[in-house]
């Protein structure tokens, strides 16, 4: 045993207590039994070191239990060290300290698991100090506690950035998925398009002509009009009984052939025009308008200049800064106040129509326009009218080419708004014009068998049940026409607001407004002449739409609304009525009550023409008749 060890527990207990002792001696014996384990030798040097203090009989007790791995009757646990600790103080407090004691001291300075030295209190007595010393321990504890928590939230926050670095992950190629649907949508459409147009007898016929249109629909009528001369020279020639009445007669009807004949090839060269109206605007659409501003279809919307593509020029898709709401996959129509884009909502992974108005600062009369529409169409809820998805997306002048966009439905003055876009339903690619260009073509080039009466009845009734909706609820569409509606599947919706009005007062009664806005063949006559509107107005318009869907062609009532901008009040009535009873529809050969229902509803007298409501029941109760009759 070497004297440094024994040196250790050289400390003066003599106030300590009897179980500090004890544990003095433990801690003692235990290290003396580390290094030999000779009972005899062990048992010596703790008399020695502790005279007087234990009986021979007490240490050789302990000294046996411990080498024969008994409990000792005190545990030998961490807080001998600070008990010990606290002793030393004490001592250095009461008495001089000797060199050895003092480097012993320094050397048991009680420390945290880092190491550094745990704080001591100011002791008073050995007593206190002692019950101090289970305290300390707690403390000891609470800082690796403390360390724990600290080192658990630090772990925490990477495990938080590894998910967040997943989740945009995972937005990221959902958003790439999303993305890349709409670029296929977009160049099946446009392959479709092209493919359509050029099997197609008009651009067969274009292709030939080197592009000019030739149906010469000048010449037709300059033919016509010479034969009406003659046949006029003839009346006048049988009135006064020169030369022989039976010749005159023979070259008359040899002339009214011809006029009939004639008569036909105009309706089918304007058919054909409109037909071909029709196809031109796809394919220039594809060809010459794939673009949204400056940027080429397809692009993001709200969309910027650095970036409108989803393309890189490697072919890769990449996804700009600021979050896109839509990609815009091709035009689908234009308006005088917007455009229609076929788009694809990132977010709910749906194909819409976005109806896009863009106005510079001055334009106030046009935001006027587009934001009452987008206020009363908000609001609009029925089968037959084309939905509005969301609230209308409006994007601010200032950010809206430099920093991407921003959205506020606060907004408004042209001053402070770019571009107002409504996210509407998408509907097909076909208006009741084109319906109505394509069947008569139809009927007039293969000689195929006309519309069916109900089939048409019933697109009627689908739209004037709209309309009906719209009376009830105050308002005004103004702008009835065919292309205003449009086919979805078997369901035909109106569309286009930006002249809807709301009316607070009674709706029948008339109402001034500014501007003509409606579309001319369709326009009622008091719009016309003394600028006034009611529902009446809607309802003539709607009889135009039912009269030029049956005869298959707009003329009459070109005619008719050129009249009416010369200020000559003829009855369109009475019009509708002597073409019924001269000529034979070209799409549809209608029953006397439609033709009736036609007749009123055309009326110069807008008091006359029955209201939506009755119209839907006129229509309504055909409908359920000619059911009726099937089953029989
Ligand atoms: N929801 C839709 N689904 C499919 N095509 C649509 C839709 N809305 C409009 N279109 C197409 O876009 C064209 C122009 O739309 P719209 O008539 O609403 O625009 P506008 O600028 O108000 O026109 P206008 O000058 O006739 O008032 C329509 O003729 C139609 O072909």
């Amino acid at each position: 045993m070497n004297s440094e060890s024994r040196s250790n527990t050289e400390i003066d207990i003599a106030n300590a207590s009897t179980r500090l002792k004890k544990q003095l001696v433990i801690k003692e014996i235990s290290k003396l039994l580390q290094e030999t384990n000779d009972f005899n030798e062990v048992v010596t040097a703790v008399l020695e070191q502790y005279p007087a203090i234990f009986s021979k009989d007490q240490v050789e007790k302990e000294v046996r239990k411990i080498q024969t791995g008994q409990k000792s009757t005190m545990s030998m646990d961490a807080s001998i060290d600070a008990v010990t600790s606290q002793i030393l103080i004490q001592q250095q407090i009461h008495q001089p300290q000797s060199s050895k004691q003092t480097k012993l001291l320094q050397s048991s300075k009680p420390t945290n698991q880092n190491g550094t030295p745990i704080p001591k209190p100011v002791p008073k007595n050995a007593i206190t100090n002692f019950l101090i010393a289970p305290e300390m321990n707690l403390k000891n504890q609470v800082n690796s506690l403390t360390q724990q928590v600290s080192d658990l939230k630090q772990i925490k926050i990477q495990l938080e950035q590894q998910l967040q670095a997943t989740k945009i992950e995972t937005n990221q190629s959902n958003l790439i998925n999303k993305i890349k649907m709409a670029l296929t949508i977009h160049e099946y459409e446009a392959q479709e398009i092209c493919q359509k147009y050029k099997t197609s007898k008009v651009y067969e016929r274009y292709k030939i002509n080197d592009g000019s249109i030739t149906f010469n629909q000048q010449e037709l009528q300059q033919q016509l009009l010479q034969i009406d001369l003659q046949m006029k020279k003839i009346e006048d020639q049988l009135d006064n009984k020169l030369p022989s009445k039976y010749t005159l007669t023979l070259q008359y009807n040899d002339l009214a052939i011809r006029h009939q004949q004639i008569t036909t090839e105009l309706e089918q060269a304007t058919s054909l025009t409109e037909l071909n109206m029709i196809n031109q605007r796809i394919f220039t659409n594809l060809k010459e308008k794939c673009k949204f501003k400056d940027f080429l279809l397809p692009c993001f919307y709200p969309t910027h200049e650095f970036m409108a593509h989803p393309l890189n020029s490697q072919g890769k898709i990449q996804i700009p800064a600021v979050m896109p709401k839509f990609v815009l996959v091709r035009l689908i129509g234009e308006g005088g106040f917007s455009k229609v884009y076929k788009a694809f909502n990132l977010s709910t992974c749906e194909f819409i129509a976005l109806k896009i108005s863009t106005f510079d600062a001055a334009n106030e009369n046009k935001w006027k326009l587009i934001s009452r529409e987008a206020k009363i169409y908000q609001d609009l809820d029925h089968p037959n009218i084309v939905k509005l998805y969301q609230r209308p997306l409006i994007i601010k002048r200032e950010t809206a080419d430099q920093t991407g966009f921003q959205t506020n439905v606060n907004i408004n003055s042209a001053n402070q708004a770019s571009e107002i876009a409504l996210e509407m339903e998408l509907c097909d690619d076909q208006s009741l014009f084109d319906f109505v260009c394509i069947q008569t073509h139809r009927v007039m080039g293969t000689k195929e068998r006309e519309l069916n009466e109900k089939l048409l009845i019933g697109i009627f009734y689908q739209i004037a049940d709209a309309l009906k909706y719209l009376h009830e609820n105050k308002l005004t569409h103004n702008d009835i026409s065919l292309s205003n509606i449009l086919k979805k599947g078997a369901v035909w919706k109106l569309s286009d607001f930006s002249l809807a009005k709301e009316v607070a007062e009674d709706i029948t009664e008339q109402h001034n407004v500014t501007t003509l806005g409606t579309t001319r063949p369709f326009a009622p006559p008091e719009k016309v002449l003394q600028r006034k509107f009611s529902s009446a107005s809607d309802m003539y318009s709607f009889g135009v739409v039912m009269f030029v869907s049956t005869i298959g062609s707009l003329r009459m009532f070109e005619e008719i609304g050129t009249g009416f901008t010369k200020r000559v009040q003829v009855n369109p009535a009475d019009s509708v009525r002597d073409y019924f009873q001269m000529n034979q529809p070209i799409v549809c050969t209608l029953s006397d009550e439609m033709k009736e229902l036609i007749i009123s509803l055309v009326d110069l007298d807008f008091a006359k023409r029955p209201s939506a409501a009755q119209v839907c029941d006129i229509l309504e109760k055909f409908l359920k008749r000619s059911v009726k009759k099937q089953r029989k």
